[in-house]
This record gives structure tokens, sequence and C-alpha cells, in this order.
């Protein structure tokens, strides 16, 4: 190793996002935006015009370029890497697409045993683009940290047992109560590929990872821990090995933060629906938080922004570690600037 990569690998360790995450001083308050890469930036519609979701997903120049432009753009703290949670069941075969407005569309989907068929697991050679992409992607950001991501299994099953997204979860939970065997056989499955999909994003180096259980908020604590929980925890368990953060994170989830905190994350992310200061004491001991600020608030003045910024802050003056974040992803509309002038307030705001 040069000396160079050398003081680069600990600029990166060292770095305020990785920092944040292992809950030590930091220089300030790190931020990144979920759904930072993406339609908000005129820069991302431009490359994507004419190139689908999906097949943009598997161009590597692409989701470089891609992954890229928040960071260039906004100064946040870590990049988040370009891809889709239905990336990995796309690649074992699942007939899906992503419709734009709208979101994964599954063609045949899971309501009985026989369709389990449909998922095997994943192996590193069905996303070799993933791995190049990745490769691609830190060699640019040097000291920056890539996050890397997967969708829970609870909301994988969500997607592939309702065929698309869903406000109700009503075959989900159909399943889930009616026939709890295959909903559990299910999870499993969708678990490994989880895991499997991971596992090859920080072996191509990614720094840290989420697990986005975007929908898990539709159910109630007693279902979480009996017919979620097991299956989430196994797949923290399984990267546990490699010593990189996991993020946790789910949309008013509320009262699930102390079982999702249970299922093994480093850092668990929390919506705007809670303040930090008591999301914190929900999650427990040892565990950084991240959040919340309302997406929505975006759109106001100014002056607004940074005064619901600072609330933000301010529930989190006591945390040992609080990495900045919307409380969900960045809305299709925001205005980009917007994004930059509140990472610079949250910077300034937080130096020490
Ligand atoms: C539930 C979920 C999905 N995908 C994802 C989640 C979990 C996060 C969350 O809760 O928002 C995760 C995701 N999807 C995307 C990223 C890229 C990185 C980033 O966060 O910037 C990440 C981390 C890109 C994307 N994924 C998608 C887009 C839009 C694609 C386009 O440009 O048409 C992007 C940039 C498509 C997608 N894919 C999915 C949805 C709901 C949508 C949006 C549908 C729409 O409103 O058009 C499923």
């Amino acid at each position: 190793m040069t000396h160079s990569s050398q003081s680069q690998d600990r600029a990166l360790t060292d770095s305020p996002f990785l920092r944040a995450c292992r809950r030590e001083p930091v220089p300030h308050t790190p931020v990144w935006f979920m759904r930072q890469a993406g339609r908000s930036l005129p820069e991302y519609r431009k490359l994507r015009a004419g190139t689908t979701m999906l097949d943009s997903c598997a161009r590597p120049d692409m989701v470089t370029e891609i992954t890229l432009q928040p960071v260039r753009r906004h100064g946040v703290d870590a990049a988040v890497f370009f891809s889709d949670i239905v990336v990995p069941l796309k690649a074992i075969g699942v007939d899906l697409d992503i419709k734009p407005g709208v979101g994964p569309v599954v063609a045949r989907p899971i309501r009985d045993r026989s369709d389990l068929e449909q998922l095997r697991p994943l192996e590193p050679d069905d996303v070799p683009y993933i791995t190049e992409a990745i490769g691609l992607t830190t060699a640019e950001l040097g000291a920056t940290p890539l996050i890397g991501f997967a969708g829970a299994p609870f909301t994988l099953a969500s997607y592939l047992i309702e065929g698309g997204p869903s406000r109700n979860h009503e075959h989900t939970k159909a399943m889930m109560y009616g026939d709890p065997q295959l909903f559990h056989a299910l999870l499993d499955r969708l678990a490994g590929i989880a895991s499997a999909f991971l596992d090859v994003q920080i072996t191509a180096g990614a720094s840290a990872v989420q697990l986005f259980d975007s929908w898990v908020g539709a159910l109630a604590p007693a279902d979480y821990r009996a017919h979620v929980l097991p299956h989430s925890a196994r797949v923290f368990r399984s990267v546990e090995h490699h010593g990189v953060p996991r993020i946790h994170f789910g949309v008013g989830t509320g009262e699930l933060l102390g079982l999702m905190s249970e299922a093994g994350a480093d850092v668990v992310g929390a919506d705007w629906r809670i303040p930090l200061d008591e999301a914190s004491r929900r999650i427990g001991g040892g565990k950084a938080v991240q959040g919340n600020l309302d997406p929505a608030v975006l759109f106001a003045p100014r002056a607004a922004v940074e005064a619901q910024a600072q609330q933000v802050l301010d529930a989190a003056t006591a945390l040992p570690g609080h990495i900045f974040n919307l409380g969900h992803g960045v809305l299709p509309d925001t205005d980009p600037d917007a994004l930059t002038r509140l990472t610079e307030y949250v910077h300034e705001r937080t130096a020490r």
C-alpha cells in the first residue's frame, strides 16, 4: 500500500460520518440525505434521460456519476450508492419493473408456497456491475464514505406479495396472519438475498450499510417481534464480521425503535414524527441516531427550514452520535439549493 493510499484510508476512517457512527467526537455533525442521488437534481434527470431506472442501475459509469453528483453539489459527508432495493430481486430473475412515479411493480405476486420458487439465493456473480460500480465510485470519493444498502425482508416482502406499492399492506398481512410459516419462509429467503447484496457492496468497498425497512411502521410491535425481527437480525449478524457501521431505518416507526435497535444495527434512523432525544431513549444506549427533518419542510422559506433544522439539532445536543438526515427521502420537487443551504447550516451551527 502506498503512503498516499494509507493516508487516504486514515482520512476515510476518521471522516465525520464514520466517527459519528462510532459515537466518537466530530468536527461537525455529519449530513447526508436519503434519496440525495436522484430526481431533485437537474444533472441527474439529464443523465438518466432515455435510460430506464433498472438499466441505469446496471451501468457502472452512470451509477458512479449519479452517486457523486450530490456529493459535489451539496458537500454532504457521505455518498449513498445509486441503486434500488429491488435490484437484487431483478438480478435473480424476478419479473419486475420500476414504474416512474409509481415504484416497483412485480409481474407475478407471491401468494402461495409455489410462488417462492421465484426466489433463489443471490450470488456475487449475479451483480458484477455492482462490484464494478462500487470500485469506480470509491476511487472517485477518496475520503468520503460510501453507504451501501439493501431492502429489509419485510419491505421487500411487501412489494413481492402486494405486487407493487401498497397503502394498507393487506395481502402482506393476510399472509403474515393466515400462513405465518409461508411468511417466515419468504422472509428467510429475502434475508439471505439482502445479506448477500450487502456483502457484495461491503466487499467491493462500501464504508457503511443501511437496511431500509421503509414500510415496517405498518406493524404493531408484537407482530414486528414475532414475524420480522428475527429475519432483520439475521441480516445484521451476517455482515457483522466486516466491522462497518450498520444503519437501520423505517418510516413511522416511533413505537418500533426499541425492537429495531434490538435487531442489531449500530445506528438507528427515525422519521420526523418523534423528537430525536425521545427516539434515542427508545433506541437505547450504545447506538448512534440518524435523522430526522421532515422532507416537506424544505418547501418552506429558508428561515423556517433553518428553524426546523435547529430543532433537530437541539434535540440531538446531548446524544453521543448524531447523523443529520431527513426523516425520509428527498421529495422529487425539492429545490436542490435548499439542500445545499441546509448542509451548510448544519455544518456551521455544529462546528466545534
Ligand atoms: C422503498 C424503496 C424503494 N427504493 C428504495 C427504498 C427505500 C428508501 C425509501 O423508503 O425511500 C431505496 C433507494 N432507491 C434509490 C436509492 C438511491 C440512492 C439515494 O437514496 O439517493 C435508494 C437508497 C433510487 C431510486 N429509486 C427509484 C427512483 C426514481 C426513479 C426515476 O427516476 O424514475 C430513484 C432515484 C424508484 C423507486 N424505487 C422504490 C420507490 C418507492 C421508488 C420511487 C417511485 C417513484 O416515485 O418514481 C422502492
